[in-house]
């Protein structure tokens, strides 16, 4: 990272996260869009204020997602179409101190659709369904919205080039929710801490990744554990808060759109002195993690909005130039999700995606 860009983020961290405010007149519309850009430039993560999302969608969510995971884990075991999982992260090895629902947001029709086969998740399976199905499409929204602004801050010709992935009806959108129960910090050597080392140490929640897909909206209840790592090495708990939003910028978009959108829009050239997957375009797709509370619940909903699988993610043409190349070859969401589910969640994925 050059030096500039450390002290500029260094600055920004000290006035904490950037916070951006969507109740903005038209006239401010394309200073929030720059703002916009600016943290996905320097963090990959910002909250959002008035967002519009209806406070009794969120309330009724965090209601239905408490009832759910109070149940008896053999309940919860049995809610199909919807994923269940504790403890285990993924397919390959990765383990945290948390119970999740993962499921891909096309699931809610087809639970829909099996009413002989009603879902154990709430005493009346209908209502987990609309809850969930009013806030996906309220978050959607809020994805959008913001989406547009990206492009318009970054002077791309077509507006709604980004929020069309996402509102695609073949969309492979992911919705998640996560569960940490209370686990007490440990002050012996213990495998599931942060570093392993026996300093009292808290255990994992979820261990370190980046989001894969286009962007994710993200919300907790009022107990804290997230942290977000903008630079190598240091990690910044983000105070909970959920009268907000948490938006977060994921890697693969950031090279294959926003490298040379970036580039362009803010003259950086891909010659600069650390061409890497982070800096590269100027934006960053923050690594996170969450580390357990040890008195508190901590519970938090994530919508990833992710384009259809057979989308080809390429370079806006109108990003092209023949001294700003695409860096990376055109691949699908598919080829990329396969790539990402194949690794483990701190890997590196895009590499293989260069030219
Ligand atoms: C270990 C893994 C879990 C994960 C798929 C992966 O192979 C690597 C990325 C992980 C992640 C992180 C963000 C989301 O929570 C998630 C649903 C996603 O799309 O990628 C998870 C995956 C998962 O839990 O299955
Ligand atoms: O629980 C959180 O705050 C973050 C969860 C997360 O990073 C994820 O589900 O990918
Ligand atoms: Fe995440």
């Amino acid at each position: 990272m050059m030096r500039s860009d450390h002290q500029k983020l260094k600055s920004a961290i000290d006035d904490n996260l950037p916070i951006i405010n969507l109740s903005s007149s038209p006239l401010e519309r394309s200073e929030v869009a720059r703002l916009i850009v600016k943290a996905c430039e320097e963090y990959g993560f910002f909250k959002v204020i008035n967002h519009g999302v209806p406070n009794h969608i969120i309330a009724k969510m965090e209601e239905v997602s408490f009832k759910f995971f109070n149940k008896p884990v053999t309940e919860k075991q049995q809610a199909t179409p919807f994923g269940y999982g504790c403890k285990n992260i993924g397919f390959n090895g990765d383990s945290g101190e948390v119970e999740y629902l993962l499921f891909p947001t096309k699931t809610l029709s087809i639970a829909q659709a099996q009413t002989s086969n009603p879902i154990s998740i709430d005493d009346d399976p209908t209502k987990f369904r609309s809850v969930v199905s009013s806030y996906i499409e309220a978050v959607r929204e809020l994805a959008c919205k913001i989406l547009d602004l990206m492009a318009e801050g970054l002077w791309v010709h077509d507006k709604s080039a980004f929020s069309k992935l996402i509102r695609d009806v073949e969309s492979d959108s992911v919705f998640r929710l996560n569960h940490y129960p209370p686990v007490l910090c440990s002050s012996s050597k213990n495998n599931n801490s942060i570093n392993g080392s026996s300093s009292n140490s808290c255990k994992v929640g979820f261990g370190v990744h980046s989001d894969p897909q286009i962007l994710t909206i993200l919300r907790s209840n009022d107990v804290g554990g997230l942290e977000i790592s903008p630079d190598h090495g240091v990690w910044i708990p983000v105070s909970p808060d959920p009268t907000t939003f948490f938006i977060n910028v994921a890697a693969w978009w950031c090279k294959v759109y926003a490298d040379e959108a970036a580039a362009l829009a803010f003259g950086f050239g891909f010659d600069d002195d650390n061409v890497n997957v982070m800096t590269n375009g100027k934006f960053v797709s923050v690594k996170h993690r969450v580390l357990s509370n040890s008195a508190k619940s901590r519970m938090s909903v994530a919508y990833f909005g992710a384009p259809s699988l057979n989308a080809r993610v390429t370079t806006l043409p109108e990003l092209v130039t023949p001294t700003k190349p695409c860096l990376y070859r055109p691949f699908t969401w598919a080829e990329y999700k396969k790539t990402v589910y194949s690794l483990r969640l701190g890997d590196s994925r895009l590499e293989i995606f260069r030219k």
